[in-house]
């Protein structure tokens, strides 16, 4: 009723005039609360007045370069040979991918794959108008392109992996118009890289339909969309349940994959399902996620229908037991389109990696006096010592100097460093080598003005360290930035506004960012060397295809590694295996999903299936009967599935909903618990028992500080207590904590208690987040980086996606209901008042309170603003209130303007529904 209200009772125009919103100008507006200390916990944000006091960033202080230092000089070290080994191959020459102009069949038109024109050429604009030689040798391979056998194939990084399992997948989804595919990835950043790259191929493709005259007469009941494939990205959490209605070509995390195929197996709908691309196959061996790969594989290939398998890796070294589990044609290239030149740096020394044996010969045992001149070891370049303090360190000073010489010569570099401190720290030292703002000419100074003004007005506002770095080019990447940072940062440095990136180890496997040149600071991810897979993930990111005729890894590492590094240079890569009967025991998961699914039943069933599993290949049979036999005993004594008088086995309702939810058996066990002593005593009074009951149990390998833990206990109120009471949790014990005191784990009843302890911390941060409490001031209250409170509250959905699925099949849906009004609340990082407000494209949280504040209550009363309005409110509810150049100012209104333009285009679309919705319920 409220919404109709703005548009009935009141015009836009009354409705505006009568709000309280004010345009002062960017240098007068406060900030609507404190953003540290805890004063806010518990405080609701205040309403703001334009007269309060003023807080604002002065524009001298913004991208204020500290002083500027000197990279050091890298000479060759016998300048006769520049030319032949030495010269710096920045300059470098050489011819990158071998063509064939008489290949005919190198030509994606080529009659025996049989792609659509639209295909063909939809890829021609992308870039890809003929393709490498081993992409057709592969693609040629027995039985692919008409989807009979399934592949294995293995090829570099950038070796150009993703296009052959395109095309095999796209012919699929051509070949039938029912025909569904899956492509299946680690990570979030990948799948919507992917979806964006599948749409851009499929556009304007349309499927041909065989029975045309019998549809001719449903024209009315086709969606305008029905011909075309339709490509959709599944990821994260979301109440909305998938069905193959609504995709032609899924992108998947691994988890969500797993959902669609047990529900599609369980609906009996598996059959459409024709082809599955397995992306990133040697995760297979990871027992945290990937082993989801082996359990989704072994169900299709235990399915009567055939489906196409393809998986690929760019780190495989027995690709055969793949081939074998998979029965799969097998293909395996070095090739790479852009060749790399690697490098080892140790005390100075720049060594090519081919001499690494001769290095250690060479140089000795760290700390012994060694010939260096031995023929084999002979440094091509060194880099000289520097007379800053800053760069004593001869590896910082290395990484320092080879940075420096390629952002120079204009060209990307990535540089990877063992932590997130690590990180921060050189792309300061980095960013004061590079040329000073001055220098700069206008248009680079102007993008990375703007893209200062982009970070700037996200809620987290801008980090100090960007603040200092982007005006030379420089940003660090880590997990520690919320999502949007690192997309702002993503963007600028793919389109050449940055130069220089400086991310941990995770960016080489989570997202798509080659460089010029990529810079190991260390090769250690936290403590521990990395190993040969990452290694090459790493060093694997050098060369842009397109953009550099050459990709140059260079691996900084200290004296004391030295021995190690030369080692695992010349490691082997590990050798992928099932981890179904690791310490995690995730063969109890594969067992209850086929019989939660009704693909197995009985012992022989079960045994059908076990056969067809990786764990088959690589393991002894009655190794894997004594396993399969305990994980049916203790699914059977968690009270998950049942056994009748005929051996039959079935699910019970609570292993239904274990699957159904995508628990895993233990976790859904403890949750189990959590629920029913929740539904005994329920504290309904307050919010923190609903909070507690979503959220996440996963290890998120979060410490409590205890200190902040206390002062929220004692900040909580009677309803608050009592939840921890019914928790089992004790006031002492927090107060013992604080003052020092270590938890005991030893027992399983002392590890329960702790699991419940750390679930009420990351608890009390979620109810903040509900709270309307930005995410960084969350995260600046618990000591954490701000990027993990993103990922607990992303998570979060997604995990109380999964506990309302929970509820439902257990029976209790007042509990679900309960749980998802606040999943929505979570959604929005608002109170009750805002989830309206908080469906429309930017307006969450702490912004959804300042347009409520300012009158601006529905969703109706935007929709019908001028966009032009919004921007003063826009400006009140940045957090950080900017003095900029007018120029500037200009800019960054213009940037609000469209903004405020975006979020008026929302609000009308859901305007509409619901006046849709209205029409249709009168
Ligand atoms: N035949 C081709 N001609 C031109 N460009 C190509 C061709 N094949 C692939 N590419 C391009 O090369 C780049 C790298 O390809 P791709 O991402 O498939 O590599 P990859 O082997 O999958 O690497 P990763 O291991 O990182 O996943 C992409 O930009 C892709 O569009």
């Amino acid at each position: 009723m409220e919404s109709r209200q703005g548009i009935f009772h009141k015009t836009t125009i009354d409705s505006v005039q009568q709000a309280t919103f004010h345009t002062t100008t960017l240098a007068g507006t406060k900030r609507a609360y404190p953003e540290t200390g805890d004063s806010q916990r518990s405080r609701p944000p205040q309403p703001t007045t334009p007269n309060a006091q003023v807080q604002f960033e002065r524009a001298s202080t913004i991208g204020k370069e500290p002083p500027k230092l000197t990279a050091s000089a890298i000479v060759a070290v016998n300048p006769s040979s520049v030319s032949e080994t030495c010269e710096y191959s920045q300059r470098k020459i050489l011819s990158a991918t071998p063509r064939s102009t008489v290949d005919r069949s190198l030509l994606l038109s080529f009659p025996r794959y049989g792609l659509p024109d639209c295909l063909v050429n939809n890829l021609k604009s992308l870039g890809i108008s003929e393709i490498y030689p081993w992409q057709k040798q592969c693609l040629l391979g027995p039985g692919l392109l008409n989807g009979t056998k399934n592949l294995v194939y293995s090829a570099p990084t950038g070796g150009g992996k993703s296009l052959v399992a395109d095309i095999l997948m796209l012919k699929r989804v051509l070949q039938d118009r029912d025909a569904k595919a899956l492509l299946i990835l680690p990570y979030i950043a990948l799948v919507q890289e992917k979806v964006r790259w599948l749409r851009m191929v499929v556009q304007d493709i349309k499927r041909e339909r065989q029975d045309d005259k019998e549809n001719e007469q449903k024209l009315w009941q086709r969606r305008p969309d029905e011909d075309n494939i339709r490509v959709v990205g599944f990821f994260g959490g979301g109440k909305i349940r998938a069905t193959w209605a609504d995709f032609d070509i899924g992108v998947c995390t691994f988890e969500k994959a797993n959902m669609l195929i047990n529900s599609a197996i369980d609906d009996y709908s598996i059959a459409k399902l024709k082809a599955v691309v397995l992306d990133e196959l040697h995760m297979i061996d990871d027992d945290r996620r990937g082993y989801l790969m082996e359990l989704m594989a072994t169900k299709l290939m235990s399915l009567e229908h055939s489906v196409q398998i393809v998986g690929m890796s760019a780190t495989l070294a027995n690709i055969d037991i793949l081939s074998r589990w998979l029965d799969a044609h097998t293909y395996t290239t070095f090739y790479r389109p852009v060749p790399i030149e690697e490098h080892l740096v140790h005390e100075g020394n720049i060594y090519q990696s081919t001499q690494t044996t001769g290095i250690i010969r060479a140089v000795g045992k760290p700390g012994t006096n060694s010939n260096i001149n031995r023929p084999n070891s002979q440094p091509i370049r060194t880099i000289q010592p520097s007379p800053h303090k800053e760069f004593q360190d001869p590896v910082l000073n290395a990484v320092i100097a080879l940075a420096n010489e390629t952002a120079r010569s204009g060209y990307g570099v990535l540089v990877f460093c063992s932590s997130r401190q690590g990180c921060e720290s050189d792309a300061r030292l980095i960013s004061r080598v590079l040329p000073p703002m001055h220098q700069l000419d206008t248009i680079t100074l102007e993008k990375r003005l703007d893209l200062l003004g982009d970070l700037r007005s996200l809620p987290t506002g801008l980090d100090s360290t960007l603040a200092v770095t982007v005006p030379s080019g420089v940003a660090f990447h880590h997990a520690g930035l919320t999502t949007e940072e690192r997309d702002l940062i993503a963007t600028a440095y793919d389109t050449g506004v940055l130069k220089v990136i400086v991310a941990t180890c995770s960016l080489a496997a989570g997202i798509n960012l080659p460089a010029r040149r990529v810079i190991l600071h260390n090769a250690r991810m936290g403590r521990d060397l990395v190993g040969p897979s990452m290694l090459r993930q790493m060093r694997g990111r050098a060369g842009r295809k397109g953009k550099d005729e050459i990709g140059e890894t260079y691996l900084c590492c200290r004296n004391s590694d030295l021995e190690d590094v030369v080692e695992l240079l010349r490691a082997e890569l590990p050798q992928v295996s099932s981890c179904l009967t690791t310490d995690k025991h995730r063969i109890q998961r594969a067992l209850l999903e086929i019989i939660a699914i009704r693909l197995a039943n009985s012992r022989e069933s079960v045994h059908d299936y076990i056969q067809k599993t990786l764990l088959n290949q690589s393991s002894e049979p009655d190794i894997i009967e004594g396993h399969v036999d305990s994980s049916l005993e203790n699914l059977t004594s968690m009270g998950f599935i049942q056994c009748d008088e005929y051996n039959l086995y079935t699910a019970t309702q609570l292993g239904k909903a274990v699957v159904s939810s995508s628990l895993e058996p233990e976790d859904g066990a403890f949750i189990y618990r959590e629920m029913q002593r929740a539904l005994r005593a329920f504290v309904m009074d307050g919010e923190m028992h609903v909070l507690y009951t979503f959220t996440p149990v996963h290890d998120f390998s979060i410490s409590i500080n205890w200190q902040v833990f206390r002062t929220e206990m004692e900040g909580l109120d009677d309803s608050g207590l009592r939840v921890m009471t019914f928790l089992g949790l004790k006031p002492t014990v927090v107060n013992r904590m604080a003052q020092g005191g270590k938890l005991k784990e030893s027992t399983p009843q002392e590890k329960e208690l702790a699991r419940i302890y750390h679930r009420f911390y990351l608890a009390l941060q979620l109810r903040d987040l509900c709270n309307e409490i930005p995410v960084h001031v969350v995260a600046r209250k618990y000591d954490m980086p701000r990027g993990t409170v993103q990922t607990l509250e992303q998570t979060c959905q997604g995990f109380a996606a999964g506990v309302i699925k929970f509820c439902e099949h257990m029976g209790w849906g007042s509990m679900a209901a309960i749980l998802d009004h606040f999943s929505d609340r979570l959604k929005a990082g608002a109170k009750s008042d805002l989830l309206a407000l908080a469906k429309i494209t930017f307006i969450k949280s702490r912004t959804a309170r300042v347009f409520y504040e300012n009158g601006f209550k529905t969703i109706a009363a935007i929709a019908n603003a001028d966009p032009k309005e919004l921007v003063p409110i826009l400006l009140q509810a940045q957090p950080t209130k900017v003095r900029l150049k007018s120029k500037d100012e200009q800019k960054y209104e213009e940037k609000l303007l469209a903004k405020a333009q975006i979020i008026t285009d929302s609000a009308n679309r859901l305007w509409q529904i619901e006046m849709q919705q209205d029409v249709d319920e009168v």
